[in-house]
């Protein structure tokens, strides 16, 4: 199995057929990003969804208007309580909002207990699509330290260049360059992504230490529903990988199933911003057709 922590941290890895996937991530009423988007993403790709709150917002398709981080050491208590009993086949990590809830992670990580550590994507999580702050600036070195945990990490362009600490890639080309610098600097796989540049095109890579492992083309869908993208690609991926054990099978499964959610999204009618996309696309395709 590919991965960036040293064997025996980690459990024997199996296939399996419904991955228990675990979120830690923060809270969207409206259902598009978060762990509401988690959710649905891990059972959209066949999983079975956990979430642990890290914090609330009060978020709509139109932004966010309040954030309400509950005290770190209750966060640790759900992901305690939940490890004695559920084994994990995935974790996926988002909106952690301070430096005190990404360190409750990283420590629990680092107790990965009898069962071994199972893989961990990280979505560095910074800013809203609507342009709301979702992690304090003093949090980015907690969420650096993450990275050296992770097997994933799936930073689009402005965070990129923040837990580098350079400016915003103006190209594709750019982008990949310090995909390939973080990579490097934390060991670990990197998801550039495309989602921010301007253009027709949307590509996505898979970039590891020694360089790219995968480019992944995409065509840009002009459709405002956009809202947790970032989310639900996160963790759709953690979700396929468990299923079959390869990163890059698992990028090019989830890229190509968001774009189908992304193009069917307005049909959901949901709110009057930037609204979701529709995870379970497929399904009601299904419906439909039977
Ligand atoms: N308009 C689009 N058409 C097709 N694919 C898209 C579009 N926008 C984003 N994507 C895809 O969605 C995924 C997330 O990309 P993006 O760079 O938007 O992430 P993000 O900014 O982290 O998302 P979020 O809006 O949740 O914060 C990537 O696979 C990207 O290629
Ligand atoms: C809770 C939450 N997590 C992540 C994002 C990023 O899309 C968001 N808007 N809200």
């Amino acid at each position: 199995m590919p991965s960036t922590l040293p064997a025996a941290a980690r459990p024997p890895w199996r296939p399996r057929p419904v991955p228990r996937v675990l979120s830690v991530a923060g809270s969207d009423p409206s259902g598009g990003a978060g762990v509401q988007a988690d959710l649905k993403a891990v059972a959209a790709a066949g999983g079975y969804g956990m979430a642990a709150v890290t914090a609330l917002t009060a978020q709509s398709t139109r932004g966010v208007s309040a954030v309400h981080v509950p005290p770190p050491s209750f966060l640790a208590q759900q992901l305690d309580t939940l490890r004695a009993d559920v084994a994990m086949d995935g974790v996926k990590i988002g909106m952690l909002a301070s430096a005190e809830v990404a360190e409750v992670v990283a420590r629990w990580l680092d107790g990965s207990g009898p069962a071994g550590r199972p893989p961990v994507v990280v979505d560095p999580v910074m800013v809203a699509t609507s342009g709301d702050r979702l992690l304090e600036p003093a949090a980015e070195d907690a969420v650096r330290g993450l990275l050296d945990r992770a097997d994933v990490v799936t930073p689009n362009v402005p965070e990129l260049a923040v837990l580098l600490g350079d400016a915003d890639a103006p190209s594709w080309d750019g982008v990949l360059d310090q995909a390939l610098r973080l990579a490097d600097r934390h060991d670990v796989l990197v998801v550039a992504k495309g989602g921010h540049l301007a253009g027709d095109e949307v590509p996505d890579a898979l970039v590891g230490p020694r360089g790219v492992v995968a480019e992944l083309p995409g065509q840009r869908v002009r459709v405002s529903s956009t809202h947790g993208t970032g989310c639900s690609l996160s963790s759709g991926l953690v979700t396929r990988y468990a299923r079959h054990g390869s990163w890059e099978r698992a990028l090019r499964e989830t890229k190509s199933w968001l774009a189908g959610a992304i193009t069917a999204g307005p049909a959901l009618e949901v709110g009057g911003g930037r609204g979701p996309v529709d995870h379970f696309w497929a399904l009601r395709e299904a419906l439909v057709e039977g």
